[in-house]
C-alpha cells in the first residue's frame, strides 16, 4: 500500500470531481491510501506537490485541474508552466501523475474528465503508480 495526495486545482468543480473520481479509482482499486488538497489555480500546483514532498508523507502525486482557452494568451502561460513545473518535479524523481486538462472549450474537457470516457484523471493515476513502481525497481536493484 502507498500513499498518495492528489492536488487538485478546483477551478471548475464539476469538472475536477469527474477528474478526481477517476484518480481516486485506480489508486483505491489498488489499495492505496488517497489525500485530497486544493489550491488556487495549475499555477500553484507545481510549489503545492514541492511543499508536500518536504513533509515526505507520500509516495506519489496526482495533479488535478483543467485550464480552458480564454481570450488571452495567458492560457499558454497556465498550460505551459503548470506541466514545465510538474515536469522539474518529475525530473528529480518525484512520482507525479499530470491530470491537468488543457484545452479550448468545457465539451472537449467533459469528454476528457469523465471516468467513462477518456478518464484523464484515472490516466494520470495510472502514471503516478507506472513511476513509483519505476522507483520501486530500481531501488531494489541497488
Ligand atoms: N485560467 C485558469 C487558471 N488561472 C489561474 C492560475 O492558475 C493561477 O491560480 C493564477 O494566475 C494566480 O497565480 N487556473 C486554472 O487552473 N485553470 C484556468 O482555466
Ligand atoms: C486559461 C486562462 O487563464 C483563462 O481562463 C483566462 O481567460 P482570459 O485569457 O480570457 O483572461
Amino acid at each position: 500500500m502507498s500513499r498518495f495526495l492528489i492536488v487538485e486545482a478546483r477551478f471548475y468543480s464539476h469538472l475536477n470531481d469527474m477528474l478526481i473520481a477517476g484518480a481516486k479509482g485506480v489508486l483505491e482499486a489498488e489499495g492505496h491510501d488517497v489525500d485530497v488538497i486544493t489550491v488556487p489555480g495549475a499555477l500553484e500546483i507545481p510549489a503545492a506537490i514541492a511543499l508536500a514532498t518536504e513533509a515526505e508523507r507520500y509516495d506519489g502525486y496526482v495533479a488535478i485541474g483543467v485550464v480552458i482557452r480564454g481570450e488571452t494568451y495567458h492560457f499558454e502561460i497556465v498550460a505551459g508552466e503548470s506541466a514545465r513545473g510538474i515536469m522539474a518535479l518529475t525530473m528529480d524523481g518525484i512520482a507525479i501523475g499530470n491530470g491537468i486538462l488543457t484545452v479550448e472549450n468545457e465539451e472537449q474537457a467533459i469528454v476528457r474528465a469523465d471516468p467513462s470516457q477518456k478518464d484523464k484523471g484515472g490516466e494520470a493515476a495510472k502514471a503516478a503508480l507506472a513511476l513509483l513502481d519505476l522507483q520501486d525497481k530500481f531501488a531494489a536493484a541497488e
